[in-house]
């Protein structure tokens, strides 16, 4: 899949009856990128970055106001009704199938895909059981809590074997152990069917396992494109640790209160990020003396795509590695 030079403006509004004006923004700008088949690529960013924009264009829901969308051969600007065969989409908002029943609505989705009778069935059944949705398959979608009918939207994405999945936070509202099973089934896809998947998520740290390629878009433009590896190079061999202190901190002690010096600080977890070697001396001080009866947890962790999203703050400028 490639897209190039991709722009989208929003229009400038007046304020009306309530509304506050808007100014105009370019929501996507001259946007790049290139997507391998049987690729997990991830798109990261803040909000407001732009990151719905572009994927409802891929989607051939919105139309760019200049740029090209190729995927799988077809020109999906010219011919957006395309799309619909080649993706499967997972959008922000909930789904058009809110009252049917879990499995119908997945079931509907299978055949409105192409499915036959019998294999929807069947198909229905597995992408269920894969996915721990069983106990909700006779509720309709609108009676269920946001993070179950968002499981069960992900569900319908993956019928029908679309060769590229589109999925704009799949993850949202969902427990640990519903998160876990969408990011399994996301990396059964690729493996086994060789899907190429379009991931828009806030969920960096989990993500992270799955994705082969990222994206960081900032302001409509893409401000690094790398693997999660190469991204990370960009915060160097900094390391994190992480202290949670049971109450105040014991700054009598003199090490404890020279890493307060450093440290960032959230309630009773100071966050520091220092070279290997600087914090391997520093676990060293709060886990051997008097400072360890203070601590209630310490975590140390190399790099993840977390901290290279806060590293990039804006000045990604020439990261960008296709
Ligand atoms: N329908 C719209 N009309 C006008 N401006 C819009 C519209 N939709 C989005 N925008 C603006 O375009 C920019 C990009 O929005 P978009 O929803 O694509 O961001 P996002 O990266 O998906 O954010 P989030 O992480 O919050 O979902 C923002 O400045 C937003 O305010």
């Amino acid at each position: 899949m490639a897209v190039t030079g991709l722009v989208k403006s929003y229009p400038a509004r007046r304020a009306r009856r309530g509304r506050a004006a808007t100014e105009a923004v370019r929501a996507t700008d001259r946007v790049d990128l290139s997507i391998r088949a049987g690729e997990v690529f991830g798109l990261l960013g803040p909000n407001g970055a732009g990151k719905s924009t572009l994927v409802r264009q891929l989607t051939g829901l919105l139309r760019p106001d200049t740029g090209r969308i190729e995927v799988l051969g077809h020109d999906l600007v010219r011919h957006p009704d395309r799309a619909s065969r080649l993706l499967a989409y997972l959008g922000q908002e909930s789904s058009a199938l809110d009252e049917l029943t879990v499995s119908l609505a997945i079931e509907t989705t299978a055949r409105l895909r192409g499915r036959d009778a019998e294999h929807a069935r069947k198909e229905t059944s597995a992408v269920m059981a894969e996915l721990g949705l069983g106990s909700f398959a006779d509720r309709a979608l609108r009676r269920l809590s946001g993070g179950e009918r968002r499981l069960a939207c992900v569900g319908a994405a993956l019928v029908g074997d679309r060769p590229l999945l589109v999925l704009d936070e799949p993850t949202t509202g969902m427990d640990p152990l519903a998160r876990r099973s969408v990011w399994a089934a996301i990396d059964r896809r690729r493996r086994e069917h060789g899907t190429t998947v379009l991931l828009v998520t806030h969920n960096v740290l989990e993500a992270e396992a799955v994705l082969d390629r990222v994206a960081v878009l900032d302001r409509g433009r893409v401000i690094a494109c790398d693997t999660p590896g190469g991204l990370k190079a960009v915060v160097g061999d900094d390391v994190r640790l992480d202290l949670v202190w049971r109450s105040e901190p014991p700054l009598n002690i003199p090490e404890v209160a020279a890493l307060r010096e450093h440290a960032q600080r959230t309630g009773r977890r100071w966050t520091l990020r220092m070279p290997p070697e600087e914090a391997r001396t520093a676990v060293a001080a709060v886990t051997g003396g008097a400072a360890f009866a203070a601590l209630d947890d310490f975590t140390l962790a190399t790099p993840s795509l977390e901290d290279v999203y806060l590293a990039l703050g804006g000045r990604g400028e020439g990261l960008v590695r296709m």
